[in-house]
C-alpha cells in the first residue's frame, strides 16, 4: 500500500467566529484555510498541531480538542492525505500573520468564505463549528472537482479515527 501523509489542521474559536489565515504558499496556496501542517518523524499528532498553531498564528491553545479525520483521496495520486482536525477555544499569546499564513482573520461562522477554500470544506465545517465528531471521506478528480465524499457523524473521536488506519 501506498504510504499516506499525515497532517493536522486547528481551528481557533471566539465568540460565534473562528480564525483563519490565507495560505501564501505550497499546497492550497490562496486558499483561506486553519491552521496545520505535516506531522514530523517521532512527532505526536497533537504537538504537531499545538506547534503548527503557534508557528503559523503566533497563538497557543490549551484545550485542544480532536474532533474529526479528514481523508483525501485524488484520481491522479497514489498516497492519501490524512487531515487530523482540532478545535480550541482556550489560547493565549500573541496574534500575528506569518510567512505561511497572511492575513489571518476572524470569520463569523455564517461569513466564512467557502468559495476561496478547498472545495469539501463546505460538506464538514458546519460539523466542526457545532464541535460534533465526524469524518470526511474526500476523493477528487481533478484539482478542484470532487468526484465522491461521505461525511460521518460520531458520538466520539475513536470511530473517526478508524479512517486513520
Ligand atoms: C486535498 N487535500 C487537502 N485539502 C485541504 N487541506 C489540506 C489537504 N492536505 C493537507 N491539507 C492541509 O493544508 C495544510 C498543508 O500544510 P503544508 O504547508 O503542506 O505543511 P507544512 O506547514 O508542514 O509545510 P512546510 O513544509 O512548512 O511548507 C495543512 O494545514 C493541512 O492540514
Amino acid at each position: 500500500m501506498a504510504t499516506r501523509k499525515l497532517f493536522t489542521l486547528v481551528f481557533l474559536k471566539r465568540q460565534g467566529s473562528v480564525l483563519l489565515g490565507l495560505k501564501t504558499r505550497g499546497l492550497g496556496k490562496g486558499l483561506w484555510n486553519g491552521f496545520g501542517g505535516k506531522i514530523e518523524d517521532g512527532e505526536s499528532v497533537v504537538n504537531c498541531a499545538r506547534r503548527e498553531l503557534r508557528e503559523e498564528c503566533g497563538l497557543m491553545a490549551s484545550d485542544l480538542k480532536q474532533l474529526g479525520v479528514v481523508k483525501y483521496e485524488a484520481d491522479f495520486e497514489e498516497c492519501a492525505s490524512i487531515v487530523h482536525v482540532f478545535t480550541s477555544s482556550k489560547f493565549e499569546g500573541e496574534e500575528k500573520a506569518s510567512e505561511e499564513m497572511n492575513p489571518i482573520k476572524w470569520y463569523k461562522y455564517h461569513d466564512i468564505p467557502y468559495m476561496q477554500m478547498w472545495p469539501d470544506s463546505v460538506s464538514w465545517y458546519p460539523l466542526m463549528l457545532q464541535e460534533k465528531f465526524f469524518s470526511a471521506h474526500v476523493i477528487y478528480s481533478t484539482e478542484s472537482t470532487i468526484r465522491e465524499s461521505i461525511i460521518q457523524e460520531y458520538g466520539s473521536i475513536n470511530n473517526a479515527l478508524k479512517l486513520a488506519q
